[in-house]
């Protein structure tokens, strides 16, 4: 949904320092991260650590984005939200404000990191998520706002992680917040209701964005659309399994989701290495093409043994 913003409620310059008025701790703001229709968001410093900092205007919602914070450190293993470091109040000149203090996650964001690493990051990064979102559904919420902008990738060994809880709702409420592409409503395939085929579609739509990073507008066919674009793109076309049925509302979790794409993407690393077996049985005379073959398969085996790795690496960090 779009909002106004309140970016020009603050204002804060580099150097300016943020007093808490209860725990006594002094925030140094460094420079704004992003303004939205809730607060803003600055990188400060305290202590000489990084810090991300969200002022706002409504206490309601820094009381309400704090519980999601909270929440989520409750949910075990889950490193899907930023931690929670601080919540106070500061008294500007004029005014009292709340503010919250989180763990400042640093990387680009999901379409950046893509555009940068190459696609074949997708459904590692999808299949990362999708283990965060198992946990924080079986802790009975919904995340909501499901968006590229709200997933950072992080880490030397690439890991996803989501901003902006904003939208985080307790399962069976109306969503909070949405962004019209990522949310079924929008494409007439089911309800706001904060449910975990909510969150699965709207990944589904993240997937699907990051192969058509300039987006697509609704053509009022709905789920044909969809299909269509799937179909039609050979980074995902292999995904169909997963992606069609996420866009229907078929999976009842997020493990199983997960393991429909796991499945995808074990068939995908089978016919890669199979597509260049008939080029090995070419005659001598093309034994240099042989070769040629028989590296691409070694490359194709290495790379995706190596986004494993990572990946694996990444769940035991
Ligand atoms: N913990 C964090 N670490 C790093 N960057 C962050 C963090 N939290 C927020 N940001 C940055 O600040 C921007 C604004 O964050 P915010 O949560 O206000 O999102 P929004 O969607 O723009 O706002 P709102 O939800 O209030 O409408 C984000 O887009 C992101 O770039």
């Amino acid at each position: 949904m779009t909002m106004s913003t309140m970016k020009s409620q603050f204002n804060l310059q580099s150097g300016a320092v943020i007093n808490g008025k209860w725990h006594h701790k002094h925030y140094r703001i460094e420079k704004e991260l992003g303004a939205g229709a809730n607060g803003v968001v600055y990188l400060a410093t305290y202590q000489g650590q990084l810090v991300a900092l969200k002022i706002s205007e409504n206490g309601y919602t820094v009381t309400s984005e704090v519980n999601v914070l909270k929440s989520f450190t409750k949910v075990q293993g889950s490193t899907l939200g930023p931690s929670l470091l601080d919540v106070d109040d500061w008294q500007s000149s004029s005014k009292l404000y709340s503010f919250y203090v989180m763990e400042y996650i640093h990387g680009p964001d999901l379409l950046s990191f893509v555009k940068q690493k190459g696609e074949a990051w997708v459904p590692v990064l999808m299949l990362q998520l999708l283990s965060d979102l198992e946990e924080l559904h079986k802790a009975g919420w919904v995340f909501g706002d499901l968006k590229p902008e709200n997933l950072i990738v992080t880490g030397r060994a690439p890991r996803i992680r989501c901003i902006d809880v904003g939208g985080t709702t307790i399962k069976g409420r109306a969503i909070k917040e949405f962004t019209e592409f990522y949310d079924r409503g929008y494409w007439g395939l089911g309800s706001r209701k904060a449910e975990p085929t909510y969150d699965l579609f709207s990944t589904a739509m993240v997937f699907i964005h990051c192969a058509y990073p300039s987006r697509f507008s609704k053509d009022g066919r709905g789920l044909e659309q969809l299909t269509d674009k799937v179909k039609k793109h050979k980074n995902l076309k292999c995904y169909e399994d997963v992606l069609i049925p996420a866009l229907q509302g078929r999976f009842k979790s997020a493990s199983d989701m997960r393991q429909a794409l796991l499945t995808c993407s074990y068939k995908q690393t089978r016919s890669k290495g199979n597509s260049v077996s008939p080029q090995t049985r070419q005659p001598t005379r093309k034994t240099k093409r042989k070769r040629h073959g028989t590296t691409g398969a070694i490359v194709v085996i290495l790379f995706i043994g190596c986004i494993y790795f990572f990946y694996l690496y990444s769940q035991m960090v």
